[in-house]
C-alpha cells in the first residue's frame, strides 16, 4: 500500500533526467526491430512506392547493401517481400517455388554477402504470385482452399529453406500448414529452421500500402475475411496460438500492431513466448502522414509507438520505421 499526498509524490521521480532513466520500466533497442524489405526484378533500381512515403522496392544488387546497412545499425533480422513481375504470376502462383525466384535470388545475395550476421525472415503465402491477389488457391467457387493451398506452401517454405532462409514466417492464415511446414523442413534437414507464425493475423484495413508495393493491391477482388481473423475477435486469437505453438512454431506474430497491442499482452500473459508484431503499412503510412500534416513530431511518433509494443509485450517488432528508429536509437 503506498501512502498518500504529500508523503507519496509521482512527481518526484519524474522531476530530473537521470530519474527517469533509472525507473524506465522498458527498453528499445535496435536489436528489437525486424526491418521489412521489398525487392524487385533489375539492376541497381531504387523504385519508391507512393503510398509508403520513404519506402523503396530494392533490385537484388541492392538488396545485400540494405543488409549490410541493418547489420551495421544493431538490427537483427531482415523480412523480404518480393514484387514479382506480372508475367511471372499465375492463378497458381506457381513462380513462389521457382528456385531462382527473386525471393531466392534476394536471400542468396544477402547470404553471400553478410554470411551469418543478420537473420532472414521470409514470408510464405502466395499473394505475391498470383493473378487474383489471395493467399492461396482458389476452388471452382471462388473460395481459397484449406488443404490444397497447404500443400503448396509446403513446398515454398522448402524452396525459401533450400536458398538460405533462417525464418519462415506463414503469413496465410490456413489451419494446419504450421505442422505441415514444420514436418516438411524436419524430413528435409533444415531442423535449425525457424517458424515465425503469423498466428492472430486480422483482416485489416491497414494492409492497402503492402498490396502496392507487392503488386497484388489492384489484382485483389473481393477480401481476405474466410481466412484472417474477424478485428472483434480476441478468444480466438488465443485458440490460433495455442494452436501454432502446439504444431510447432517457435515464435507467433500478431498483425496488425498498434490496434491489436490489447491481443500482444494477452498472448504473452498466457503462454509467455517470444511474440512479436508487426506494425503494418498502413500504421506507418498513418504515422508519417501525421508527421507530414504536422500533427506530431515524427522521430517522437516512431518511437514512442515502437516503445509501446515492447510495454505491451513484444519480444521484437516488424516496422518499416527500423533503419531510421535505430539511428535514432543509437544517436
Ligand atoms: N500474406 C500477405 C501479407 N504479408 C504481410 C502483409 C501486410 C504487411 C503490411 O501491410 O505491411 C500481407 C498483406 C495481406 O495479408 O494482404
Ligand atoms: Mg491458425
Amino acid at each position: 500500500m503506498t501512502g498518500f499526498f504529500p508523503d507519496t509524490r509521482l512527481r518526484r521521480i519524474r522531476s530530473t533526467g537521470w530519474s527517469r532513466s533509472l525507473h524506465r520500466e522498458t527498453t528499445l533497442t535496435p536489436a528489437d526491430l525486424i526491418w521489412p524489405l521489398f525487392v524487385t526484378e533489375g539492376t541497381g533500381v531504387e523504385e519508391p512506392i507512393a503510398s509508403l512515403p520513404g519506402v523503396s522496392r530494392w533490385s537484388v544488387d541492392l538488396i545485400a547493401k540494405r543488409a549490410m546497412e541493418a547489420i551495421a545499425l544493431g538490427i537483427p533480422c531482415i523480412a523480404l517481400f518480393p514484387n514479382t513481375q506480372a508475367d511471372r504470376r499465375s492463378d497458381d502462383g506457381a513462380e513462389a517455388l521457382s528456385p531462382d525466384n527473386l525471393m531466392c535470388r534476394a536471400i542468396r545475395a544477402i547470404r553471400e554477402a553478410c554470411g551469418d550476421q543478420i537473420g532472414i525472415l521470409t514470408d510464405v503465402a502466395l499473394d505475391p504470385y498470383t493473378t487474383h491477389g489471395q493467399d492461396g488457391l482458389l476452388d471452382d467457387a471462388g473460395y481459397v482452399s484449406n488443404d490444397a493451398t497447404i500443400e503448396v506452401l509446403v513446398e515454398q517454405s522448402l524452396n525459401q529453406a533450400a536458398a538460405g532462409a533462417d525464418i519462415i514466417a506463414p503469413s496465410d492464415m490456413m489451419d494446419g500448414r504450421v505442422g505441415a511446414i514444420r514436418s516438411a523442413l524436419e524430413a528435409e534437414d533444415h531442423a535449425n529452421v525457424q517458424i515465425m507464425a503469423y498466428a492472430a493475423k486480422y483482416a485489416s484495413a491497414f494492409y492497402g500500402p503492402f498490396r502496392d508495393a507487392v503488386g497484388s493491391g489492384g489484382l485483389l477482388k473481393g477480401d481476405k475475411k474466410s481466412y484472417q481473423m474477424d478485428p472483434a475477435n480476441g478468444e480466438e486469437a488465443l485458440r490460433e496460438v495455442a494452436l501454432d505453438l502446439s504444431e510447432g512454431a517457435d515464435s507467433v506474430m500478431v498483425k496488425p500492431g498498434l490496434p491489436y497491442l490489447d491481443i500482444v499482452r494477452r498472448v504473452k500473459d498466457r503462454f509467455e513466448i517470444p511474440v512479436f508484431a508487426y506494425q503494418v503499412s498502413g500504421e506507418y503510412a498513418m504515422i508519417e502522414a501525421a508527421a507530414a500534416a504536422g500533427a506530431g513530431d515524427r522521430d517522437a511518433l516512431v518511437l514512442e509507438t515502437l516503445m509501446s509494443f515492447k510495454r505491451a509485450g513484444c519480444t521484437g517488432v516488424l516496422t518499416y520505421h527500423a533503419a531510421h528508429a535505430a539511428k535514432l536509437l543509437n544517436g
